[in-house]
């Protein structure tokens, strides 16, 4: 065994109303650095929510959370110096081109102008996003969408990267760049969480998973603990309580005789 590597990210006690709603109910989360983290869960588990939390987006109703020992919600300034985030939605500017939303929040980060404008070229060109770089976000697809946004996340060299469901809408070439930067950031000691529904994705690119279900991690550790001899998919259908088998009579009516209702 080697040195246990301090936690980037620690969540205690993470709570989330929503009216009569309660959705995040005192989470706990340690992520060690470094590690490449897959949060997953069904629709409406609580995904987006504890990644807003975490990453000073939504105020938790409780609970703190801890980037590399800085408090997003006492001390955001230093927590969120060193995190880069993909929201939910990719509510961006849309009247700026990708390149001039890489500078913008280059700028905003404090960075020197020459040196945006030297990692924008190279991101853009990584990303397969050189000949878009003049057009304007408004006028991206959504594959664009979230390869500018994970530009933007990564611009200023961060060393935690949190991404809401970085693939989804993304075609399987665009996914494969994504991966690639994914993990050429990861191989640098970087931490990178990121959501996700695609238990085989998850599976192959990270070391750590954590598994939500009704608003609370139900298993969180290394891939190999958390799936132990079955497939992630196979054990997270078991964690999360999949249903079984409806009953031959549920639906009985899907592809009966249509009896003129046509
Ligand atoms: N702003 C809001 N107002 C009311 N309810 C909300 C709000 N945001 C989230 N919720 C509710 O909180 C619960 C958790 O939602 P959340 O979006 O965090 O889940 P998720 O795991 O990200 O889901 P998905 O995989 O479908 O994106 C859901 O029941 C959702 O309806």
């Amino acid at each position: 065994m080697g040195t246990p590597q301090p936690a980037a990210v620690e969540i205690h006690d993470l709570w989330k109303r929503f009216g009569p709603q309660i959705a995040v109910a005192g989470v706990g989360l340690t992520l060690p650095a470094g590690a490449f983290v897959g949060l997953v869960g069904p629709n409406g588990a609580g995904k987006t929510t504890i990644l807003s939390m975490t990453t000073g987006l939504l105020r938790p109703d409780h609970g703190t959370v801890l980037i590399h020992g800085a408090d997003v919600w006492r001390d955001p300034a230093a927590a969120k110096a060193g995190i880069g985030v993909l929201p939910e939605g990719l509510r961006m500017f849309e009247r700026l081109s990708g390149r001039e939303l890489l500078q913008y929040n280059g700028r905003l980060r404090g960075m020197a102008a020459a040196e945006v404008d030297r990692r924008a070229d190279e991101l853009l060109r990584i990303l397969d996003l050189d000949s878009a770089g003049s057009k304007l976000v408004a006028d991206y697809s959504t594959g664009m969408r979230k390869k500018i946004g994970l530009a933007a996340a990564l611009l200023h060299n961060p060393s935690v990267v949190f991404l809401d469901e970085p693939f989804e809408g993304v075609d399987p070439v665009s996914a494969q760049t994504i991966r690639r930067v994914l993990k050429r950031y990861a191989a640098t000691g970087s931490t990178v969480v990121f959501s996700s529904h695609v238990m085989e994705l998850v599976e192959q690119l990270c070391d750590w998973v954590a598994v939500v279900n009704a608003g609370q991690i139900v298993a969180q550790g290394p891939l190999e603990d958390v799936r132990g001899d079955r497939s992630l998919h196979e054990a997270f259908l078991a964690l999360v309580g999949a249903r079984e088998d409806d009953g031959p009579e549920s639906l009985g009516w899907l592809g009966a005789d249509r009896g003129g209702a046509q």
